[in-house]
């Protein structure tokens, strides 16, 4: 019989599968990252699993596995709604009504309310399911999933380096490297995290940035970006174009590429007030399933995204560095007016090697997609001529960011699947990242 040390409360236990979430972090791209346990009838761990990749078994056929017959009459505590459908997997709701378990715990619910629902099949035959048990926590864990689920842009993580004194360069450009060698490897750690990272043509230009994830075992190398409005920042031999991953250079509709043969893929976006609409860009990467984006400036760049409402979250390196002169950590970002400042809640301070990092977030969260600054939705092109998806329109889906915990009385909102894709340009296009064909593993999309 089981004794009360040999047993796991309910939060300890979806405290364990959002630990176990995180391990998928930067591999599960389109998919969100998801963590299961399973404790037996008497409430002791049977077994417990996460979703590793895309296209492989999701977190609850994991633990259901390692579980065995011990889920009979057993709880089942997942970081996110089970799936309902066949994707590449076939749905976990089916895997755990025949695995026998009794009842279900789920933290976040799906956002999206047109896909089919895993608590509601799980209840119509049977099964207790309850959800939102620490949904703050596991919201958080997967916060640049659902952010692209709900605002249909990737999650952006606008990340800086910068001397005490808040600049970025030095006044002749000069800016390697103003934070110590620890902040930088922690920086490929958000690489590895994110599905893109993008820079813009002034950087590309100054810094000839490789930008691809170094130093970081068995990482999954994200998609290079240069903002580039006429298709010159990135010249042959640039250090981006040497194959470590896939390299995208976001042009002007009208640009001029007849001497740009030497870049890999190139997509065309509207112009914009300043240089290429913030919102299209977004909007592009999108339609080929990046989810989240790490956006390494520079100052110009950053501030247009500001402008548009789409930085997310805010990651700054700050260096004991004086330097008096040379370019901010943040360019114009159209703000005039104190009253007007983007104002942030810090979630996190960290001493790193001899810097801080402050990560924030904006204190009002994005609840909708940035909206063109240009008006004109139309097909983008690639260099090789194929027509890329066209940006999506700016949809309003606003949805709450996270949900206290409930014990459903009633129907929850339908469940989209784990492996689903929302319906929409993304999933329909999903375009495959150009990669050599011995080239690094890349996020797949
Ligand atoms: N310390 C740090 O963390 C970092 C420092 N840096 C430093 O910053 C400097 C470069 O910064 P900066 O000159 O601001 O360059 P950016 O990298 O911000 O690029 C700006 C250029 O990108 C193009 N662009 C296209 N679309 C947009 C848009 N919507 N908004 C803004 N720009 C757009 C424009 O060039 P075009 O018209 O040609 O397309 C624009 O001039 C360098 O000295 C570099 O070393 C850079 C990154 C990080
Ligand atoms: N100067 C500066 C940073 N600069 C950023 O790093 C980019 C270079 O990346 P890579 O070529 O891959 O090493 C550069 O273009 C800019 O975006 N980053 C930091 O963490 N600390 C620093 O002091």
């Amino acid at each position: 019989m089981a004794t009360e040390a040999d047993t796991v409360t309910d939060a300890d236990a979806m405290r364990r599968a959002v630990v176990l979430a995180a391990r998928g972090l930067g591999r599960t791209s389109p998919n969100p990252v998801v963590g299961c346990v399973v404790l037996d009838s008497a409430g002791r761990p049977a077994g417990e699993g996460y979703h590793r990749r895309a296209g492989g078994p999701h977190a609850e056929v994991h633990a259901l596995r390692a579980a065995g017959e011990r889920a009979r009459g057993g709880t089942a505590y997942v970081t996110l709604e089970p799936c309902d459908h066949t994707g590449r997997t076939g749905p976990c709701s089916r895997a755990l009504l025949d695995a026998g378990v009794a009842r279900v715990v789920y933290a976040v619910a799906d956002p999206d309310p047109r896909a089919g629902g895993g608590a509601r099949t799980l209840r119509a035959a049977g099964v207790a399911v309850e959800r939102g048990l620490l949904a703050e926590e596991a919201e958080a864990g997967n916060v640049a999933w659902l952010t692209s689920v709900r605002l249909r842009r990737p999650h952006v993580t606008w990340k800086y380096a910068a001397t005490l004194d808040g600049r970025s360069a030095a006044a002749d450009a000069t800016s390697r490297w103003i934070t110590s060698a620890e902040s930088r490897a922690d920086v490929h750690r958000l690489r590895a995290e994110a599905d893109a990272v993008v820079v813009g043509a002034g950087t590309a230009r100054t810094d000839d940035p490789h930008l691809a994830v170094r130093g970081v075992p068995d990482a999954v190398q994200p998609l290079r970006v240069v903002v580039d409005t006429e298709g010159t920042a990135v010249r042959p031999g640039a250090r981006i174009l040497d194959g470590a991953s896939a390299t995208l250079v976001a042009v002007a509709e009208d640009a001029d590429l007849r001497a740009a043969g030497h870049l890999p893929e190139v997509v065309r976006l509207p112009r914009a007030a300043r240089g290429l609409d913030v919102p299209a860009l977004l909007a592009a990467l999108d339609a080929r399933g990046v989810r989240s984006v790490l956006l390494e400036g520079g100052p110009a760049l950053a501030g247009s995204f500001v402008a548009a409402g789409a930085v997310d979250r805010v990651i700054g390196y700050l260096a004991p560095v004086l330097l008096g002169a040379g370019p901010a950590a943040l360019a114009d970002a159209g703000i005039a007016t104190l009253a007007d400042a983007l104002r942030l809640r810090m979630t996190e301070t960290v001493r790193i090697g001899t810097d801080v990092r402050i990560t924030a977030v904006p204190e009002v969260p994005a609840t909708r997609p940035a909206t063109r600054e240009s008006a004109v939705t139309e097909p983008a092109v690639t260099a090789s001529g194929a027509t890329e998806p066209a940006t999506r329109e700016s949809a309003t889906r606003e949805s709450a960011v996270t949900e206290p915990p409930v014990t459903e009385p009633a129907d929850p909102p339908e469940s989209a699947a784990a492996e689903s894709p929302v319906p929409g340009p993304a999933a329909e296009v999903a375009a495959a990242v150009r990669v050599p064909a011995d080239g690094p593993a890349t996020k797949e999309r």
